[in-house]
């Protein structure tokens, strides 16, 4: 088997494949690296400084604590709690609750079987160790540890509890006790309903929502925390999440471009909109980033519990914007889906980072990026070798010919092409100019800025390819490579509602805006449906 180096190796022989390969077959998680002695934490577990950076806890900030006491049984608690919770669901997507009926004791009881489970003898841990998904109850180390950019310093034992729970007997005897208690989820649906001003039972009668889902999460202590994450941000896929976490701290959510800190508060639990939810209700309800650090100190132990549920039966049932809730003011921002398809996606982008509801939005503000870049500084084809996309978009190709009036035989040999979706509003809100595209930060350079890029590639691609008018253009840099590339934003169909349709072009022209710039006609009008397909065949 593969040794796993502990050391960080910056030499180009590190293959990433090989050292997670390895770790994965330890079948001992993070704890198994951390008892092996290591002092320094394997490269496959290092972030991009700006993921692990720690911003100072805003103090400004607090997440909602809301109290449930008697939430069921006195009108004006409930109308005030009420109250509560619409404006946390609007504005944080996230708040504790207290007084939630669960007491003190089992929560920690919980918590000490998770940790119980994970601090058994190697051997008999390992029997539980697994990838399959369709496993009641599995114990593995980063759901997607093949895919994501970089690894966490987390392992997890997984369980489903609804609708088919699995026999007590699969369940490791040590934290058995977990698959009796099942968050009350009946209550905080009737709760949002209520606050979406639907029926009390609306979201609990359908029955997409009654899946259950443990998480049960051990963060050891990390030797180099300032590297890593205990969990990189993301949003959750489920409809809600609650979360039980420990005394240890270190969950943050991200609110108005800010982590702030979840304050642990004994006996509390955390409540989150999830991805589904935040469709359902048309983006009324926000599903937001949120991350935990890593620590110097641990074992850091939560639950989460996700409500949706992945058994065929209900991953097959359509998911879209609740019908009451849509207006003429309030037209359906996405499209009708269903649970299988939002998770497929979310499964196969892992946790990079990006918000997994895009492609399921109706208006344009799913733009397809068009990347030319020039190798001919690298010489040879090592540069695109190295590109980190890969391949040829023929198709494209030829249509971002025709867009820059080049004839196709004047194309270079060393100009390749490539096709990734963005999300054009992550453009829009990025104060910085930064596009992040399967873990790799670019700036863009505005039209200003290209002057000052140029280089002996930056003048072939002027000469060639960047005839007027394609104004919309905008220059990227990756920011560790000397190629130039080269951005151009096509908007995705919508379903030609008015109202949708309004809005995308609004977003596209909103960025444009910043440079001064017009999108063409023939841009907003290009088919984009097979390209949407294709991206998501890749
Ligand atoms: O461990 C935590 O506090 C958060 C975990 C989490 O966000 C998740 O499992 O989705
Ligand atoms: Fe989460």
């Amino acid at each position: 088997m593969t040794t796993i180096k502990s050391e960080s190796s910056k030499d180009s022989s590190y293959d990433r494949r090989v050292e997670v390969k390895a770790f994965d077959e330890t079948k001992l998680g993070v704890k198994g690296l951390l008892d092996s002695g290591i002092t320094k934490i394997p490269r496959m577990f290092h972030h991009d400084k700006d993921n692990t950076e720690i911003t100072p806890s805003n103090l400004k900030f607090h997440v909602p604590i809301i109290d449930l006491k008697d939430v069921n049984t006195n009108l004006s608690l409930r109308v005030e709690a009420l109250d509560k919770i619409t404006r946390a669901c609007k504005e944080w997507g996230f708040f504790q609750v207290v007084n939630h009926g669960i007491s003190v004791e089992v929560l920690d009881e919980m918590l000490c079987g998770i940790r119980r489970f994970h601090e058994l003898e190697d051997e008999m841990k390992k029997t539980f160790y697994s990838r399959d998904r369709s496993k009641k109850v599995r114990y593995f180390s980063n759901g997607s540890l093949f895919r994501d950019p970089a690894a966490n310093w987390r392992d997890s034992i997984a369980f489903f509890s609804s609708p088919h729970p699995p026999n007590p007997e699969e369940i490791p005897a040590v934290c058995r006790y977990l698959s009796n208690t099942n968050f009350d989820g009946l209550t905080m649906f009737e709760l949002f309903s209520e606050a979406l001003g639907l029926p009390t039972s609306y979201l609990n009668e359908l029955d997409s929502t009654e899946g259950e889902f443990h998480l049960c999460h051990y963060y050891p202590p990390c030797p180099e925390p300032e590297l890593t994450m205990g969990t990189s941000k993301h949003t959750d896929i489920s409809f809600m999440t609650i979360l039980l976490q420990d005394h240890i701290g270190g969950l943050e959510v991200l609110h108005k471009n800010q982590w702030v800190n979840v304050h642990p508060v004994h006996g509390s639990l955390v409540i989150n909109i999830g991805d589904l939810l935040q469709l359902l209700t048309n983006d009324m309800f926000i599903s937001v980033y949120h991350r935990v650090l890593s620590r110097d100190i641990g074992p850091r132990i939560s639950v989460a519990s996700f409500f949706t549920s992945s058994f065929p039966h209900y991953a097959s049932k359509i998911v879209g914007p609740i019908k009451e809730l849509l207006s003429e003011d309030n037209p359906p921002i996405y499209r009708d889906t269903t649970i299988e398809d939002v998770a497929a996606h979310y499964h196969k982008k892992g946790l990079d980072g990006n918000r997994s509801l895009h492609p399921f939005k109706l208006c344009n503000v799913t733009a397809t990026m068009v990347v030319a870049v020039d190798a001919s500084n690298r010489g040879g084809d090592e540069g695109i070798r190295d590109w980190p996309f890969g391949g040829v978009a023929g198709d494209l190709e030829e249509e971002f010919r025709v867009l820059n009036g080049v004839k196709s035989k004047e194309a270079q040999p060393w100009w390749t092409w490539k096709k990734e979706e963005i999300h054009v509003s992550d453009v829009c809100s990025s104060g910085h100019g930064e596009v992040r595209l399967q873990g790799h930060v670019f700036t863009i350079c505005r039209s200003e800025r290209r002057k000052r890029c140029g280089d002996d590639a930056g003048k072939v691609f002027r000469r060639r390819l960047v005839p007027p008018p394609l104004t919309l253009a905008n220059w990227v840099r990756y920011d560790s490579c000397p190629w130039k590339l080269v951005l151009g934003l096509r908007e995705a169909e919508g379903d030609g509602s008015g109202g949708a349709r309004r809005r995308g072009n609004g977003r596209v022209e909103e960025m444009l805006g910043r440079s001064d710039k017009r999108l063409p006609e023939r841009w907003r009008c290009v088919e984009t449906n097979k390209w949407r397909r294709e991206v998501d065949e890749e």
